[in-house]
């Protein structure tokens, strides 16, 4: 594929993974058959999807963390004998904090591999404890899965949070869902309390992507020129991710909001460097370290520890792809990625790009082929959360 230089047109983006996972397991603790309409069709949706209504003791989640855990949190409160098995990927991501809360909850959960990751044998119960407390700065995704079985637990759940919250906006998108269902919720100084009681679930529309639509901003902001429209995003989003407007417009992408979506344009940059803290937008690391190199902005970027234990370790994998073309980028310390400028030159006309199963990698580096000839490796990774990213990529395809 080649990339025209000029981007106008519009994008369909895919519904949001993490408003899907959360409302599927909404839907299924509520016992309801009620419609979730423009539900995602991302893989890891799509497993959750399957396991919540299969009728086996055996689940396969795929490279899918909030499937994984979500669906341990569920299990773990039904009286049963469970097991749950996941990718390799999956078996290297840590699960010790939700699997400890969730048996000091009431649950006995076994680790059938390596002590402190998956995969799981749980056996159920009904969890009667209610007073947990729980480190929040590994994932959010240990204390999302405890809150949505909060209100089903025979005394609700009062769960005290140590440290700082990694990912703080995924959680805050979990309390906003569950009010939105009828469940009342209370958070106050790190304290969350939830009281026994039933979620009152009804018809629901799932928003689209605002981390998939990152990709187009992206790809518009490496352009020479266009205008995008990117359908179906609103102002008032669920998802932390929106927050990435502020960012594109110090680099120089204006976004104006309509009735049916968001329309790109571009206006001059305001920034000459980049220095930001990442920790409640985590997987928009690899948009931004990408764009910012091909467009010569130096970067300190902060808040990116938790990126070590996503679908790849993402800091090792940015360094390594991005050297290819030259940028020397680093980590001098824990959670902390940088970018002075530096760059070497490189003779290669066409740079391979490799994914390591990781779905932001492939479309986090497919806008450079504005600039570069790539190609990338194993492109179907982007069915993890984006199935028609390439489809909608290829409407910006010069032979097109
Ligand atoms: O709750 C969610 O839907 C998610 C939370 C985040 O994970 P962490 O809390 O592990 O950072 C995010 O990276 C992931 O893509 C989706
Ligand atoms: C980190 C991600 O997902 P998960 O943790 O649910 O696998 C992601 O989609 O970038």
């Amino acid at each position: 594929m080649k990339l025209s230089k000029n981007v106008a047109g519009s994008v369909k983006l895919p519904a949001s993974k993490s408003i899907s996972n959360r409302v599927l397991l909404i839907r299924a603790l509520s016992y309801s058959f009620l419609p979730i309409h423009n539900l995602s069709e991302a893989e890891d949706t799509l497993l959750l999807d399957k396991a919540l209504n299969s009728n086996t003791n055996r689940f396969y989640t795929g490279d899918g963390g909030t499937t994984f855990r979500f669906i341990t949190a569920f299990l773990s409160k039904i009286v049963g004998e469970w097991y749950i098995d996941c990718s390799e990927r999956m078996k290297e991501r840590p699960v010790k904090v939700l699997v400890d809360a969730l048996n000091e909850l009431g649950a006995q959960i076994t680790y059938t591999e390596k002590e402190g990751y998956p995969p799981l044998h749980i056996l159920g119960s009904n969890l009667n404890k209610s007073k947990l407390s729980i480190d929040g700065s590994i994932s959010s995704q240990y204390i999302t899965a405890l809150l949505l079985i909060a209100p089903s637990l025979v005394n609700g759940l009062e769960l005290k949070i140590k440290g700082n919250i990694a990912s703080r906006p995924y959680m805050e998108m979990t309390l906003k869902l569950m009010e939105e269902f009828g469940v009342k919720t209370s958070f106050v100084d790190n304290k969350i309390s939830i009281a026994p009681q039933d979620y009152q679930f009804k018809p629901f529309t799932v928003e689209a992507d605002w981390s998939g639509a990152s990709y187009f901003y992206e790809l518009l902001s490496l352009s020479e020129k266009g205008e995008l429209f990117l359908v179906g995003l609103t102002r008032n989003s669920l998802q932390g991710d929106a927050q990435q407007v502020e960012l594109w417009k110090q680099l120089g992408i204006q976004t104006s909001y309509e009735e049916t979506g968001v329309r790109l344009t571009k206006v001059p940059r305001t920034i000459e460097k980049l220095h930001f803290d990442f920790s409640d937008m985590p997987d928009l690391v690899q948009t931004f370290a990408v764009v910012c190199c091909f467009k010569n902005i130096p970067f300190q970027f902060t808040g990116v520890e938790t990126l070590k234990i996503k679908e790849t370790n993402r800091i090792k994998a940015l360094i390594q792809e991005l050297k290819k073309f030259g940028y020397l980028l680093t980590e001098q310390k824990e959670g902390t990625l940088s970018w002075y400028g530096k760059r070497k030159g490189i003779d290669e006309k066409m740079v391979s790009i490799k994914t390591y199963g990781d779905h932001r990698m492939a479309m986090a580096f497919a806008p450079v082929a504005i600039i570069h000839s790539i190609e990338i490796k194993n492109p179907e990774v982007v069915k993890k959360s984006f199935p028609d990213f390439w489809q909608e990529l290829r409407k910006f395809d010069c032979n097109q």
